[in-house]
């Protein structure tokens, strides 16, 4: 029987290959601006954020969110029973969110803005170079005449515990799918996907304990929001174990069997591995153009080139995670528009980090934005701080249950303007909004302290927290 003749080549202006949120956007803004364009994802389009990320959580924290402001009415209007049911939650992520997990209207938007999209592993194989393997094995050749935009992201890392591999965990990918709260939860890892998804599962029923390897929670964020939140999460009755880790994992009879650093025995009908992630670097054909494909991140320059190819005869752009300017959606989206523009040979402002805002969702919520103190001194800046507690002012006071939150502002005292703040509390992200505007802008400090800051709002704390910087 002879052989299928091997697919056409493909000629192309741009080959994207990972379509996560950047990748999406810039495959559809491309091709809209009259680019010839081939979009390449080997499973959705759209990437982790809507099926398995952003979105799906945060239909779940909203749920939980829920379930928290009504255990509080106890104490600020009455009795109220609850009685909380998972399925409405399940159900919301499957039909709204991620419909199903299929990606057919994403593609059809694609192809409607003039793209082509294919289902398939792609890597570059050369200079302008790239080869996609279809689901069928077969693999397609591509040349892309201006060049190639990499947005492949990240996976759910597995830490090499003993006996882990093998056993049923779940990764995020799997907790957003959930049909059901399990008994007991076991979450390994204790930054943002750790902490959104420990609390949800609790106020959900399940009884949560968090094994972070780390000296806190939320490393990243200032020391003061890693203690606030794990006070409240104390206080919802979750187990925090911080500065341990899991030695073995044994999984027999619909049972995790865990074992931690100090022989302390655990038992969990559920594990959740949330800790970290590993960038998709190591599939996408580095190594066949002079790139280390075992990088953590691949370095890119302000218009998002990739650095180590040079300036004379860019090819090669790199958005998203990979990049480690923050693995957030909204950098991805940022660094879209920087690469697009690129590509196109248009104007855009160059892509600039010194004020990247993110929220985690827990409830309170955990703002940041630019540099925490320690990241600040480190960088040999002559620093100022000033804090001051939510609960303690008007709105907190009026609020009463949930108040509980804390504002930081970081100075640089030479400059007199904010290079970092953190906003944790009711609502902690949208009073980030203010502080991050502070940060890009770089306003000076004595402009911030003339403003009128509306009362009895959460962020006019932002007052006394400057009234505080010493
Ligand atoms: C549980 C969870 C909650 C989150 N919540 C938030 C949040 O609230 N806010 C926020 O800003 N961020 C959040 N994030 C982070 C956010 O999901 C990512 O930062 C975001 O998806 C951007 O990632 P990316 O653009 O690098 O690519 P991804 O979204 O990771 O997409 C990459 C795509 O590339 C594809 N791909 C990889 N390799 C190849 C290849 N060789 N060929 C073809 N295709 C390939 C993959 O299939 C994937 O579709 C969350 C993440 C998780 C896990
Ligand atoms: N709201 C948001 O914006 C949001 C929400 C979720 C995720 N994200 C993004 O996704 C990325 C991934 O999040 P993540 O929480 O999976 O990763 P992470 O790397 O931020 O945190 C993982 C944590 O797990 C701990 N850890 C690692 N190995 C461990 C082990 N063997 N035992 C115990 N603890 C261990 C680490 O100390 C770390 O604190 C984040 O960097 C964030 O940018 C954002």
């Amino acid at each position: 029987m002879s052989a299928s003749p091997a697919p056409e080549p493909l000629s192309v202006d741009l080959c994207v290959i990972g379509l996560g949120p950047g990748g999406e956007a810039a495959a559809s803004g491309a091709a809209t601006a009259g680019l010839d364009v081939l979009a390449v994802d080997a499973h959705l389009v759209g990437g982790e954020c809507p099926y398995y990320g952003c979105i799906p959580s945060k239909m779940m924290v909203r749920a939980a969110d829920a379930l928290g402001e009504a255990h509080r009415v106890g104490t600020l209007a009455g009795d109220v029973e609850v009685v909380p049911s998972w399925t409405p939650v399940a159900t919301r992520i499957r039909d709204e969110a991620t419909t199903g997990w299929d990606d057919t209207i994403a593609v059809r938007r694609l192809q409607d803005a003039g793209a082509t999209v294919l289902h398939g592993t792609a890597r570059l194989v050369g200079e302008r170079a790239v080869e996609v393997t279809l689901p069928d094995g077969s693999v397609r050749a591509v040349t892309a005449r201006r060049g190639v935009l990499l947005n492949p992201g990240t996976r759910p890392a597995t830490p090499p515990v003993d006996g882990l591999a093998g056993t049923p965990f779940w990764t995020n990918r799997d907790s957003v799918r959930a049909t059901a709260v399990p008994p007991r939860l076991v979450v390994l890892g204790g930054g943002p996907v750790g902490v959104e998804q420990a609390q949800v599962f609790a106020r959900f029923g399940a009884r949560v304990t968090i094994v972070q390897h780390g000296e806190r929670l939320l490393p990243g964020d200032e020391p003061e929001a890693s203690r606030l939140l794990e006070d409240v999460l104390v206080g919802e009755g979750l187990r925090v174990l911080t500065g341990r880790s899991l030695e073995h994992v044994a999984h027999a009879d619909g049972l995790f069997s865990l074992t931690l650093d100090d022989g302390e025995h655990l038992e969990a009908e559920q594990l959740l591995v949330a800790a970290g992630r590993t960038p998709n670097l190591d599939r996408v054909g580095l190594e066949r153009v002079g790139l280390d494909p075992s990088s953590r991140t691949l370095e890119v320059d302000d218009r998002c080139r990739v650095t180590a190819l040079g300036d004379a005869d860019p090819w090669l752009w790199a958005i998203g995670d990979v990049t480690g300017h923050g693995a957030f959606t909204h950098v991805s989206m940022y660094q879209s528009a920087v690469a697009l523009a690129d590509v196109l040979s248009a104007d855009h402002e160059p892509a600039r980090y010194h004020a990247v805002p993110h929220v985690t969702f827990t409830d309170p919520e955990v703002g940041g934005v630019g540099l925490t103190e320690a990241a600040a001194r480190e960088g040999g800046l002559s620093v100022r701080t000033g804090t001051t507690a939510l609960e303690s002012s008007s709105r907190g006071f009026t609020h009463g249950p949930g108040a509980r939150g804390v504002l930081k502002l970081v100075e640089d005292a030479e400059r007199g303007v904010l290079v970092g703040a953190t906003a944790v509390g009711p609502g902690g992200g949208e009073i980030l909004g203010l502080l991050a505007l502070a940060v890009h802008a770089e306003v000076p400090v004595a402009t911030l302290r003339t403003m009128i800051y509306a009362y009895p709002t959460f962020h006019r704390a932002v007052e006394t927290a400057l009234a505080d910087l010493s």
